[in-house]
């Protein structure tokens, strides 16, 4: 017998690739189980099938900074805060921080496919009672319309995203007057996607005295200490916490001010959930007019 259960989790994540640098991923999880049913005519509960699997994705890869340690240009070392990863292609980065804030994948590269087969092994190894196989699909999101990934780190978190490196792939929504305006949602997608969002206050030293190709971030946060340092042309800077709140805001007084109309927008964070802001252009004085 086999159970299914489709939109499973999601997982979010940044991952490193070797072509594209730093992206973030949200990925929907589908399951699938086979084994035996039970006297109860279960082969597994569906009440306990989601938090069993939920639990130790959440607990594993779930918000980690996907490595392929096999790809060109990559070292991971042991360093005080943990892990200190260095990459060199498509450009140089160096991330450190908790070994539990990396997913380390002896691989030239990571795929969604590839990874819901290591997954799945995984799981297989210690299923639960009457289960002989479990089987993960991992799958993008279909998305018709503008979407970007980027990551982030927020330090005031009490879970895994106040880890400095994880991701997501997100929709956005620009309305300009009141109409959808595909343009806008394709222009701003493309200018954020693959980037890194920063809180300035987040920056090490203060900015002009940041290096002129790079930007460089560290914080405290509970599960321990922090750091990233990546080309500043990958990097977008907030005067606030990088929430999906405070994203949503930033873009919509941006575009606002860029454009002159009344914006309003609709940013995800991954899949399914996210904040929405309006905003008017700046009040134009008499002598401007
Ligand atoms: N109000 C807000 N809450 C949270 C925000 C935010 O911006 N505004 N952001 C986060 C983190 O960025 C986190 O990465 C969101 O993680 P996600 O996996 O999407 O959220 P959950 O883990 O709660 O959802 P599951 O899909 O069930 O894993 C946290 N909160």
């Amino acid at each position: 017998m086999t159970l299914f259960v489709n939109h499973l989790t999601h997982i979010d994540a940044s991952l490193w690739s070797p072509e594209h640098g730093l992206t973030g991923v949200s990925w929907h999880v589908d399951a699938e189980l086979d084994g035996e049913l039970g006297p109860d005519g279960m082969l597994f509960d569906f009440g306990e099938v989601k938090p069993w699997i939920k639990s130790r994705l959440d607990a594993g890869l779930d918000h980690t900074l996907l490595v392929p340690t096999e790809a060109a240009g990559i070292q991971v070392v042991d360093c005080a805060e943990g892990l200190c990863l260095c990459t060199q292609l498509p450009y140089r980065m160096e991330v450190r921080g908790p070994r539990q804030s990396f997913t380390l994948l002896p691989w030239p590269e990571i795929t969604a496919d590839r990874l819901a087969i290591h997954l799945s092994s995984e799981l297989s190894r210690r299923p639960p009672a009457k289960v002989d196989t479990i089987r993960l699909r991992l799958r993008d999101e279909e998305i018709e319309t503008a979407a970007y990934t980027y990551s982030h780190g927020l330090k005031h978190h009490t879970g895994n995203c106040q880890r400095i490196a994880h991701g997501h792939r997100s929709r956005l929504h620009i309305w300009r007057d009141g109409r959808r305006d595909a343009a806008l949602e394709a222009q701003w997608a493309q200018a954020l996607d693959a980037s890194y969002l920063i809180h300035d206050e987040d920056l090490d030293t203060p900015f002009d005295e940041q290096p002129l190709d790079e930007l460089s971030v560290a914080y405290q946060a509970a599960q321990g200490r922090f750091s990233l340092k990546l080309p500043r042309q990958r990097c977008h800077l907030l005067s606030t916490p990088t929430t999906i709140e405070h994203i949503a805001a930033w873009l919509a007084d941006t575009i606002a001010r860029d454009t002159g109309s009344r914006i309003r927008v609709q940013a995800f964070e991954g899949i399914d959930k996210g904040a929405m802001a309006d905003a008017m252009p700046p009040a134009t004085t008499h002598d401007d007019a």
